[in-house]
């Protein structure tokens, strides 16, 4: 039977063990080297937040046009000089001679990636695998030089090699945050949703999590998971959730720790009932067990989050 209770602002509760566990403050300030900052097409978020974000985060890659965002987020080139990215890919429709050039003189890696059958976002992806997990794409990158595209093939390179590398490479957990991938453009905020689930199929070892001027967005696996955060930052930063089928109408299983907790609980955008607008009341977590992937939208205090990181 399905069924929705309606649980005090405080709930203290013994979480089951779940194996699946989304650290929110981990998102912020992961602890290890196998971490990636990506940052797409859009205006960077004008906070002392993004400042931290590049200095916790270990990779830095701005897919084409993110390259634009990057140097304009700065005013001088002594500041811009400071935050220099790892790579640089797409098919530099994008991306301004002027910025490129200034890049170059830096020693940014420009990956060069013609195809017109995948999108600069989801080459940015493939090319984080590889560098976290191809010894071989170091090999031919180190070999080469920018007249060359780096050895890549300019078309589907990068496509490429991740496929013949991914059959014989060893993964571990890689959290990857990405900035600029959802509002604007409709279309590219939807394949952004669609590489949540994609990624989740294909490269499960990816942590992955967009981060917007107004939310955290990830992806809950079907199984549930179990979501993390300590007292203070809930209380300073966290605010609206929702759990969103938008993959395909499912069934909450079970909540635990939110305002309205669920129980067999039937969810589809076809038949209008969501959860949206609810909230985290449990203290230091919150479980979900849901029976597809679903999208997980938490609000933050962007004001704040900078305390916590
Ligand atoms: N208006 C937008 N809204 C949301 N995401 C965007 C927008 N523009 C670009 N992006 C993201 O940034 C990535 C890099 O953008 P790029 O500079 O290549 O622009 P584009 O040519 O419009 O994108 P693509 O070539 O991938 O279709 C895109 O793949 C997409 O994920
Ligand atoms: C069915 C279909 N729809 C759209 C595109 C176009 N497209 C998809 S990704 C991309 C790259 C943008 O840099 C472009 C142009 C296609 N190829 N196939």
């Amino acid at each position: 039977m399905e069924s929705v209770v309606e649980n005090t602002e405080k709930l203290q509760f013994q979480p089951p063990a779940y194996s699946h566990v989304l650290d929110l403050n981990g998102f912020l300030s992961p602890h290890e080297n196998d971490s990636a900052l990506l940052i797409l097409n859009q205006k960077i978020m004008v906070t002392s937040v993004f400042k931290k974000l590049w200095r916790n985060y270990f990779l830095h890659i701005c897919a084409d046009g993110g390259a634009n965002r990057l140097y304009e987020y700065f005013d001088n080139d002594e500041d811009r000089s400071s935050y220099i990215p790892d790579y640089i890919i797409g098919d530099l429709d994008s991306v301004r001679d002027d910025v490129l050039n200034f890049y170059i003189q830096k020693g940014v890696a420009i990956i060069r990636q013609t195809s017109q059958y995948a999108t600069d976002f989801k080459k940015s992806i493939q090319l984080i695998s590889l560098y976290f997990f191809s010894p071989a794409f170091h090999r031919i990158t180190r070999s080469s030089g920018i007249d060359t595209n780096y050895g890549i093939e300019d078309c589907h390179g990068i496509h490429t090699l991740y496929h013949s590398e991914r059959k014989v490479w060893v993964d571990r957990d890689v959290d990857l945050l990405v900035l600029n991938a959802i509002d604007g453009r409709f279309d590219q905020t939807i394949h952004s949703i669609t590489q949540l689930y994609a990624t989740a199929r294909t490269d499960a070892y990816y942590r992955l999590c967009y981060l917007t001027t107004t939310d955290l967005i990830m992806l809950v696996p079907a199984g549930g998971a179990l979501i993390k955060y300590s007292k203070e930052f809930k209380e300073a930063c966290i605010k609206n959730c929702g759990l969103l089928p938008v993959g395909k109408p499912s069934v909450i299983r079970a909540t635990q720790g939110l305002k309205w907790d669920v129980q067999n609980w039937p969810t589809s955008i076809i038949s209008g009932k969501v959860s949206s607008s609810n909230r985290f009341v449990g203290e230091t977590c919150c479980f979900f067990d849901v029976e597809d992937p679903m999208v997980l939208n938490i609000e933050i205090d962007m004001e704040k989050l900078s305390m916590f990181m």
